[in-house]
């Protein structure tokens, strides 16, 4: 049986502050922290080890799995870090407050930009100071204006094929510390979720997300992790943002 841990990223400021977040490089809130040494200390507790780890070039994603592998006392194995599990882009809506947004444009069309599998928020302008495309760490990489969750998907998805999947497949535990719509685009990738069913999950900040894949990589069962092991689903807190 093959392990896989995902991780959402603690909680951040902008997730704090409900604000529409993306590739801003936002940090962790001193609750997010928290979470994220928590989880740390729940991974070792429960006798997890792992090979080698997977995240983001976003600094919250990276904080969460430096305080999990330091409470491991696991700060040496290989981190690979790439844009291709950044969270979705969420174009001319980053930074935006959404109840804000809410409230300007109703419920169903944000309910559209933040859930749906093929709809695009608003594109960012190329002279928008937001706009990452000459921000060195993307050097290379073709910026985004806006992406949906199939966009986001196509290239986790290049990530999991080309290095993921055969470290797997060679026996490597992994960890991945990544964001919500990435890990949701992963999930929906392993568990084959159709459209709708994806538009109504969350994964939680901070919790260990376990998947035990076959051979083949098909999960055989995921579960939440807490202190005392598997989570019962109905006590996985709900802790996104409204
Ligand atoms: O703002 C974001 O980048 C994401 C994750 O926090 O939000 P949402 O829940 O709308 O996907």
């Amino acid at each position: 049986m093959i392990q896989l841990v995902l991780i959402r990223h603690g909680q951040s400021v902008w997730n704090q502050e409900n604000r529409f977040t993306g590739w801003t490089d936002v940090d962790l809130s001193a609750n997010g922290l928290q979470e994220a040494r928590q989880a740390g200390q729940i991974l070792k507790q429960n006798g997890f080890l792992f090979d080698a780890a997977y995240t983001s070039v976003l600094k919250r994603a990276i904080r969460t799995l430096w305080l999990v592998l330091d409470e491991m006392d696991l700060m040496w194995i290989p981190v690979h870090k790439t844009w291709m599990l950044n969270e979705r882009h969420y174009g001319a809506l980053q930074g935006l407050n959404k109840a804000e947004t809410t409230a300007q444009y109703g419920e169903e069309q944000v309910h559209l930009w933040r859930r749906s599998v093929d709809v695009r928020p608003p594109l960012l302008a190329r002279d928008d100071p937001r706009y990452e495309g000459n921000d060195p760490r993307y050097t290379g990489v073709p910026a985004p204006l806006a992406e949906n969750l199939a966009d986001t998907e196509q290239r986790a998805l290049v990530c999991w094929n080309e290095s993921i999947a055969p470290a797997l497949r060679a026996g490597r535990k992994i960890i991945i510390s990544a964001h919500g719509n990435t890990l949701r685009a992963l999930v929906r990738y392993l568990d084959q979720l159709p459209s709708d069913g994806v538009a109504d999950l969350n994964i939680p900040t901070g919790l260990p997300l376990v998947y035990e894949l076959d051979d083949m990589l098909q999960p055989i069962r995921h579960y939440y992790l807490g202190v005392d092991g598997e989570l019962a689903e109905r006590t996985v807190p709900d802790r996104i943002s409204p």
